[in-house]
């Protein structure tokens, strides 16, 4: 059964037995998101990490969300991606590729990858135009408090430092307010070129998701997510707080194992924690 706790600033935290359940849940909370936006705007744009948080969102590969999801309505682009080729094993699209865009029947022309033949700059300014031209035409929505893209679902990885896409602690990247896709080419995380979105982008999403497993993250996922008070390190992963939108953490037991009052959860029907 899974938990949550309903976090009174537009946050929700859902906290899971096993990974299991964690994908379980979280491809019906994508699935309800895809229903309600294909509904409401005929599209349903999504951006992605890469990481773990692949392997448990190739649960949607299966029944029913491989027959019920309105994959032709998807418009698929990454939160961040490493300046490799796409067909090498550190792309992200190679790991999304291979773990549902051959599984479900997406429309190629949907799936909005970086030109990987340029160097990161090229790919950060291209792929911000491509964004930009799928704002115009409304496949993606705009956010009408700072005209950035609305993305229905950005759904994110949380490294063990607190980085989220490729927006790592104390780089200038995190600074970056006018751009919406910028680039490293110093990423502690290996490969080192990247491109990313920015932050406000990121924070403009209809829906944010942060995946979080492991008690490797446990710590910061606290610094992450608790009220720590003024002396707390603003890590990347506790500056994704959606202007208008919902952030929903997804984790499991030993990821929220050193959450404040993580023990405290009880749940009240559908699986919703009651605090
Ligand atoms: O391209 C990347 O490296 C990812 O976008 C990155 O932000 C990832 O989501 C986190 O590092 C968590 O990765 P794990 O879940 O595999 O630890």
């Amino acid at each position: 059964m899974a938990l949550s706790r309903d976090k009174k600033d537009g946050r929700e935290l859902r906290i899971h037995e096993n990974m299991d359940e964690l994908s379980t849940n979280l491809a019906e909370y994508i699935a309800e998101l895809s229903e309600a936006s294909v509904k409401e705007r005929g599209a349903f744009a999504i951006a992605l990490s890469g990481g773990s948080v692949i392997s448990l969102v190739r649960k949607l590969c299966e029944a029913p969300f491989n027959k019920t999801v309105e994959w032709a309505k998807w418009h698929i682009f990454w939160a961040d991606e490493r300046v490799v080729a796409k067909s090498h094993v550190d792309s992200n699209y190679k790991l999304l590729k291979d773990n549902l865009l051959t599984k479900v029947p997406t429309v190629p022309g949907h799936v909005h990858s970086i030109n990987d033949t340029v160097t990161a700059e090229q790919a950060a300014e291209e792929y911000e135009f491509v964004i930009r031209q799928h704002v115009r035409t409304r496949v993606i929505d705009v956010c009408e408090i700072n005209d950035c893209p609305k993305f229905d679902l950005i759904l994110l990885g949380m490294g063990h430092d607190g980085h989220i896409a490729s927006l790592f602690p104390n780089h200038s990247a995190l600074d970056e307010k006018e751009l919406w896709v910028t680039f490293i080419t110093d990423s502690p995380k290996p490969p080192p070129e990247r491109i990313t979105f920015t932050l406000p982008v990121i924070n403009s999403a209809s829906k944010v998701a942060v995946v979080v497993t492991g008690g490797s993250k446990a710590e910061a996922a606290h610094l992450a997510i608790d009220d720590i008070g003024p002396d707390c390190p603003v890590l990347p992963a506790r500056m994704v707080r959606p202007t208008e939108g919902v952030l929903v953490w997804f984790l499991d037991q030993a990821a929220a194992s050193k959450l404040d009052g993580a023990i405290g959860f009880s749940t009240c029907g559908s699986g919703s924690l009651c605090m």
